[in-house]
């Protein structure tokens, strides 16, 4: 790959110049980005940890931005940020939705600041970068062992309101841009690389993928990956959500979600190494559940009328690892729900977006889990979608009869386990939808609720 474009990775004077061009637009921008993480924290300032020009004259800048919100957070000072923007003169008309202001100090006063992976143009940039593997600037860009990256394939912004940013190219392959960058492996490319080698096909594999280089006390952090797309494949979540407002019989998909689930969970055992939860690492695993109840209780103050029951969940788990009882754990998922699984035209159900609660620091993203986990984010999931209704039982226990039948384990055996994983998902699910989607917040809520009288 040419490095002609490539500027270095530290930023320099010229880069703090940019920082002064962008400082304002961004502290107005950011926070109203589905995939800001630091919702209703003030930004104090901006670091500019990395600049690429993968345009000349700054048509193209790829950012890593630090932006600060004290007091820091467990992964550093203030969440790092991947950025692709455009700037010119002016944005062409098509763009508006995506202009993010008109630049006044600094180097780039007088042109327009947009988001570049709205713009066709940018973002076939970036799969031509996908395509050759190499150096540019501080990014690395790698090729799997598998798959052909064409050229020239049409791009097209996906709209879905999303944790992360995904460009279709031509309907044939899908980029996904991490928008909150962590050093370290996102196991959104571990988890299906390690399935492809196990010959698992749930799961799309990854033909090429781009890292920033890390520094010396940094391990390089993966920013963004290139996928097959399943092309007219139907989402999960938007299915289930038909067959209720249908009033249809959801238990068939249900049993299928359940044995793909296994499938890909068997195949993740194999591949990757498992452990045994014995007492210590139960008691651990259940301290680690309660202290996430507290916090966020104190985020969340309607939760605050259930925390003493919702313990009680954490509590009789600690209470097995105490009386001798051990589960096997293993890599899983991690943010299993009905909209991970995509649906082929031919009726394989297929498995996306492994990179865990985005929200939870890496290292604890990529440890090994019992199965249970998944197993509670679906059934939290088919309770979202018609909450505390016969559907939604009937669609829990077929998933689970389903998951029995290719494990030789029915998940219902080990009811302490699965009620304290689904509440552990629940107080999850009621930060995310305070921060993101406060209309939702009653969802988890009223599902707390129950699982506080269990
Ligand atoms: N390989 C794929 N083929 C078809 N659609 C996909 C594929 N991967 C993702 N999508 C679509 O993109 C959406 C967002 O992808 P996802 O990986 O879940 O991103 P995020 O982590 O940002 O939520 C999914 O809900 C799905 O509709
Ligand atoms: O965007 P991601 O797929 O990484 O996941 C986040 O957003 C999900 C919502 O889009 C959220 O899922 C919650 O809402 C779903 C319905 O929209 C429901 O099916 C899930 O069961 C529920 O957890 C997910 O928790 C969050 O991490």
């Amino acid at each position: 790959m040419s490095e002609a474009a490539a500027r270095p990775a530290a930023p320099t004077a010229g880069e703090s110049g940019l920082l002064m061009s962008l400082d304002p637009l961004l502290r107005e921008w950011l926070p109203r980005q589905r995939w800001f993480a630091g919702k209703g924290r003030p930004i104090t300032g901006f670091t500019l940890d990395a600049v690429t020009e993968l345009l000349p004259d700054a048509a193209l800048l790829h950012l890593l931005v630090r932006a600060h919100q004290p007091p820091a957070d467990e992964e550093g000072p203030g969440d790092r940020y991947q950025l692709l923007i455009g700037t010119a003169e002016a944005a062409a008309p098509h763009l508006a939705p995506a202009v993010i202001g008109h630049i006044t100090h600094g180097p780039l006063a007088g042109r327009t600041a947009y988001e570049a992976l709205q713009d066709p143009r940018h973002s076939a940039v970036l799969l031509e970068r996908l395509r050759i593997p190499g150096a540019l600037g501080a990014l690395r860009f790698h090729r799997g062992p598998h798959g052909e990256v064409p050229r020239d394939l049409a791009p097209r912004p996906l709209t879905a309101e999303q944790s992360n940013s995904s460009v279709v190219y031509g309907d044939t392959l899908i980029a996904k841009l991490f928008r909150r960058v962590v050093p370290g492996l996102n196991p959104d490319l571990e988890l299906p690389l390690a399935l492809a080698r196990e010959g698992c096909d749930r799961v799309p594999e990854p033909v090429a993928w781009f890292e920033t280089a890390g520094t010396h006390h940094t391990e390089p952090a993966t920013l963004g990956l290139l996928q097959p797309f399943l092309r007219d494949a139907a989402d999960g979540w938007d299915l289930a959500l038909k067959h209720v407002t249908n009033q249809q019989d959801f238990t068939a998909q249900a049993r299928d979600l359940g044995r793909a689930t296994a499938e890909v969970h068997t195949a993740l055992a194999r591949a990757l190494p498992t452990v045994t939860y014995t007492r210590a690492r139960i008691e651990q695993l259940a301290e680690s559940m309660t202290r996430r109840l507290e916090t966020t209780a104190q985020q969340v103050p309607p939760l605050l009328p259930y925390v003493d029951g919702l313990r009680s969940a954490f509590e009789a788990l600690a209470r097995l690892g105490a009386e001798g009882r051990t589960w096997q754990a293993q890599r899983v998922h991690g943010d299993l729900h009905l909209g991970q699984f995509l649906r082929e035209p031919s009726g394989t159900w297929k498995l996306i977006d492994f990179e865990g609660e985005p929200s939870r620091p890496l290292a604890e993203r990529r440890l090994p889990h019992p199965v249970h986990r998944d197993i509670a984010g679906m059934l939290r999931s088919f309770d979202y979608a018609s909450p505390q209704s016969d559907w939604s039982l009937s669609c829990r226990a077929a998933y689970c009869s389903g998951y029995a039948e290719v494990s030789g384990t029915d998940p219902r055996t080990a009811p302490v386990l699965l009620r304290a994983y689904e509440t552990d998902k629940a107080v999850y699910e009621s930060l995310y939808e305070a921060r993101h989607r406060p209309d939702w917040l009653q969802v988890p809520l009223t599902a707390l609720k129950r699982l506080a009288t269990h």
